[in-house]
């Protein structure tokens, strides 16, 4: 596999394609022999990305998800993977702390209070910084780097001033919240400034990216029309090697345009659909049914034990509605999967124990020697379980509160080739702006919450049919190799080639300028397709 080596410091490295996340796509596996290997994790992202890895000998740059481990750069399945190395104090002050109690409950509307720790945003920095230089070092000279994720958004800057000829993207997997609750953040400034390092900025709803500009305008003052962003020039060999993105504004400024926009993310829908033919898995689900005392309606919630997933509002519902009797025990029974998630955060610990409280209360109450109300599972399961929990589900139930996609309720809509099955979902989950024919819910009104759930319980089977169809066309059409390249596409596309209507603009190098002019009228009119969409 291609190498730097550190002895004759090469200025560029040889891949002409790298991504960068938080974690590898890798799960530790050991040997009889107690050996320790990887393997690739079969997720979304890697199935989206696998092809175009290979065809560009692409590398991906991450954390392999153990403390204080730092094994050689490796191959699997034909991508390389780069580790990069976080410490216990790391993960605490990094991960735990400034990505998963700082920025997540922050950009998730502060569903919990976000804290604030000088010492997390200064390992923040530093943690960024080193990814950055790795990417730095491996990436070939005018090569594309593709950022992932809330937990490095300060890499695309880093990685410009050191590599101006790269191209640079970055998708935000969560929402971006309004001017009103971004503003708490004490280090605002510094991480707009970083995520504009980046050509192209995906954010999962237009609502998302219309608060990111309305960020950049309000901290920074750069001109934000419809989905470009104007940044002035700060380095000239930005000038130089962007080419296709420097403009020039009023009085013959130079600026590098970034385009900020929606690419909504998905699923492989084929591989979902083709678990679900499979007698086995179809088996299994039988199988699920019957160790449930086959219940006349099942109804499924799959969820990491997360506050943003709504899991306490949908037993409230839950609960209600057997208490006043309009569900009986004997008839209908929830699955409820409860995968562990960031366990040291206390938030996640506290959220822990009220939810099994409640379970074990509603079991307690309502359960009867034959039927359990809830079988909760505080479990992770393989895709292929998954796919069995979906096919056994009369009903799913996405309630959360704020979720940047869920593709959770993506893989249930791909897994039902019978037509069959009813989706309860959030309007505040991304995916609620793709799902249109869901029975979409507001979580925090519990009354509407338990209407859904009886209507869904009830629905004719015509009508399942008719919703389920519209949603399966939905996700097959626009699944994760459309998302992917879509991305992809507009990163090499010229900014204005993207989302404004050609004009007249000024002239750079004796040449049309790359950025077109919109009027107010236009402008105006973007802000408020932003606002309806949110
Ligand atoms: O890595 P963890 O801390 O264990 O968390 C798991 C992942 O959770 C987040 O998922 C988000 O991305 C999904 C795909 O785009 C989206 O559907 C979901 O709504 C988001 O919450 C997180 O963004 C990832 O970085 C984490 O790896
Ligand atoms: O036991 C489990 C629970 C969840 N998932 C997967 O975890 C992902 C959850 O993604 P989602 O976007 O719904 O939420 P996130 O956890 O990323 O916030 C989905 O692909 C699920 O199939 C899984 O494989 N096993």
């Amino acid at each position: 596999m291609p190498s730097s080596d550190s002895t004759s410091s090469p200025r560029f490295g040889e891949f002409e394609f790298v991504v960068v996340s938080n974690r590898l796509p890798v799960d530790r596996v050991v040997d009889a022999d107690g050996n320790p290997s990887f393997r690739t994790s079969p997720g979304g992202l890697v199935t989206a990305l696998e092809p175009v890895m290979r065809e560009a000998d692409g590398a991906w740059v991450g954390w392999t998800g153990s403390p204080d481990d730092e094994p050689e750069p490796f191959e699997n399945d034909g991508i390389h993977l780069i580790p990069v190395p976080l410490s216990s104090d790391d993960i605490e002050l990094y991960y735990e702390g400034f990505s998963n109690d700082t920025l997540w409950p922050l950009y998730h509307d502060v569903i919990a209070p976000p804290a604030y720790h000088r010492e997390w945003w200064e390992r923040y920095v530093i943690v960024n910084q080193r990814f950055a230089d790795r990417a730095a070092e491996i990436s070939a000279e005018g090569g594309t780097v593709w950022v992932q994720d809330y937990q490095l958004q300060l890499v695309p800057r880093m990685l410009r001033e050191q590599r101006p000829d790269l191209t640079i993207g970055f998708f935000n997997h969560i929402p971006f919240p309004a001017y009103g609750i971004y503003s708490q953040l004490p280090w605002r400034t510094q991480i707009i400034e970083g995520l504009l390092g980046a050509d192209v900025i995906g954010f999962q709803r237009t609502a998302d990216a219309g608060n990111f500009s309305r960020a950049v305008r309000r901290l920074l003052g750069y001109q934000a029309r419809g989905t470009v962003i104007d940044v002035p020039i700060e380095q000239e060999a930005e000038v130089a090697s962007a080419k296709h993105r420097i403009s020039t504004v009023g009085d013959n400024k130079l600026v590098r345009t970034v385009v900020a926009k929606a690419f909504p993310i998905s699923i492989d829908a084929a591989s979902y659909e083709e678990l679900a033919r499979r007698p086995d898995i179809q088996a299994r689900a039988r199988e699920i049914r019957e160790g449930l005392g086959n219940p006349a309606v099942v109804m499924l919630g799959v969820d990491r034990l997360d506050y943003t997933k709504g899991i306490g509002h949908r037993l409230k519902a839950f609960g209600e509605l057997l208490a006043d009797g309009t569900i009986d025990v004997e008839d209908v029974t929830l699955v409820q999967v409860a995968s562990p998630s960031r366990e040291r955060v206390s938030a996640y610990q506290q959220l822990r124990d009220e939810i099994e409280l409640t379970v074990g209360r509603i079991n307690g109450d309502y359960g009867t020697i034959s039927h359990t109300a809830i079988s909760y599972l505080h479990h992770g399961y393989p895709r292929e379980e998954m796919v069995a929990l979906y096919l056994a589900a009369d009903v799913m139930l996405v309630t959360a509160l704020r979720d940047g996609m869920n593709l959770v309720a993506k893989e249930y809509v791909a897994s039902r080739f019978d037509n069959d099955g009813v989706l309860v979902l959030s309007e505040f989950a991304g995916a609620s702006d793709e799902l249109r024919t869901a029975l979409r819910v507001n979580p925090h009104d519990i009354e509407g919450l338990k209407e859904a759930i009886l209507k869904a319980k009830s629905m004719p089977r015509s009508e399942r049919a008719r919703r389920m169809r519209a949603m399966r066309k939905r996700v097959q059409e626009n699944d994760v190799a459309r998302w992917s390249s879509s991305f992809l596409k507009a990163l090499t596309t010229p900014s204005h080639d993207l989302a404004l209507p050609k004009a007249n603009g000024p002239q750079i190098n004796g040449s049309q300028s790359t950025r077109p002019q919109i009027t107010r009228a236009e402008a105006r009119a973007e802000e408020r397709a932003t606002e309806e969409a949110r």
